[in-house]
């Protein structure tokens, strides 16, 4: 089955299109990363699926059922821990959990999915307030798990956690993913994403740029990398030998140093080949494969915090310095 469609899901605020003529499919039992820079749509997006904004234009299916005229099917099916969660400092985590119990009519017992999502009975006993950051996002995703639901829909869960807390919620989605659960997540930061997901589509601007592996999309954008070749004789001799390899796109010789760099992993054994049959000596082989960053850049036009059409960021949160590492692109 079909765990989310989208076809032609577009939304307008005015002039301008947060959302962009979506075509998008996301099978059941599925980890899919939903990336894009802040202000790319994402939420937007989410909250079409969920009926709480609805559309310009087109149309969405969750789990099968129609997200405007069945909204109604689809909440009791889906776990949604919403960008910014926050909780009610005085409420226990375990109260957390038994209130949404009851809004949703499921009997869970709270031990069990205060287990699963990593607290134990104590830390459920405690005030909500007191806890840290990454037990907070832990105990939103308890409250989301409240129903067994079958997709599970995360807006930005590892904003404002500190590695410790990332790796955290990236084991919690894989345990629910073997669990059999959909999950639908989103972020701004590649890193997060390709940590868990099967696939990841990009956004960027409202529109999406991109859905694939993370190996496929690399491939796609040339399956970039560059191979450094230190050899036993002068590499001007040995770089006329690969310039017109299939995949081999750029050479640079300097010294005994051969500096390649090829668009498709298959170029990179040719290139060794190729030299070795024809006698030269290879003392060593370095290969350096795309940074995920350079990837995210390519595909997102290198946007930082604002979309290209000027209009405000919405939803920006801030984040902590941890945020602003390596394949963000806030
Ligand atoms: N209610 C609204 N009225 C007008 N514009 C809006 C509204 N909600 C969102 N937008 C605009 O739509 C665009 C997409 O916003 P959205 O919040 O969906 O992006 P996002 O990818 O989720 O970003 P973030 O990670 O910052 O939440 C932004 O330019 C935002 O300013």
């Amino acid at each position: 089955m079909t765990a989310i469609e989208m076809s032609g899901l577009t939304k307008e605020y005015g002039s301008l299109t947060a959302v962009d003529d979506l075509d998008l499919t996301v099978d059941d039992g599925e980890v899919f990363g939903f990336l894009g820079p802040n202000g790319a749509g994402k939420s937007t997006t989410i909250n079409m699926l969920l009926d709480l904004t609805r559309p310009t234009a087109g149309s969405a299916t969750v789990l099968g059922y129609d997200a405007q005229a069945d909204a109604d099917a689809i909440g009791p099916r889906v776990g949604v821990l919403p960008e910014g969660f926050d909780v009610y400092p005085r409420l226990s985590g375990r109260r957390h959990i038994e209130f949404a119990s009851k809004t949703k009519d499921a009997d869970d017992d709270p031990e069990e999915i205060l287990r699963r999502v990593g607290l134990s009975a104590e830390d459920g006993a405690r005030p909500a307030g007191d806890y840290s950051k990454g037990m907070r996002q832990r105990l939103a995703t308890g409250v989301a798990l409240v129903g067994d639901p079958e997709l599970l829909i995360m807006d930005e869960p590892s904003t404002g956690l500190d590695p410790h807390g990332i790796r955290e919620m990236q084991d919690l989605v894989r345990s629910e993913a073997e669990r059999g659960t959909t999950v639908f997540f989103s972020s701004h930061i590649l890193e997060h994403v390709e940590a868990v997901c099967d696939r990841i589509g990009v956004l960027d601007d409202g529109e999406l740029v991109a859905v694939d592996t993370i190996d496929g999309l690399r491939e796609e954008l040339g399956g970039g990398a560059t191979m450094t070749l230190t050899l036993a004789d002068p590499a001007e001799w040995a770089r006329n030998l690969v310039t017109e390899l299939e995949g081999v796109v750029d050479t640079a010789a300097s010294g005994r140093t051969l500096e390649l760099s090829v668009a498709d992993p298959a170029a990179k054994a040719s290139v060794v080949t190729q030299l070795d049959d024809s006698g030269a000596t290879i003392r060593d082989v370095r290969i350096e494969e795309v940074s995920l960053e350079s990837l995210f850049t390519a595909l997102t036009n290198g946007d930082e915090n604002e979309r290209t059409d000027g209009a405000a960021t919405a939803g920006a949160d801030g984040g902590s310095p941890t945020e602003t590492g390596t394949g963000a692109v806030r």
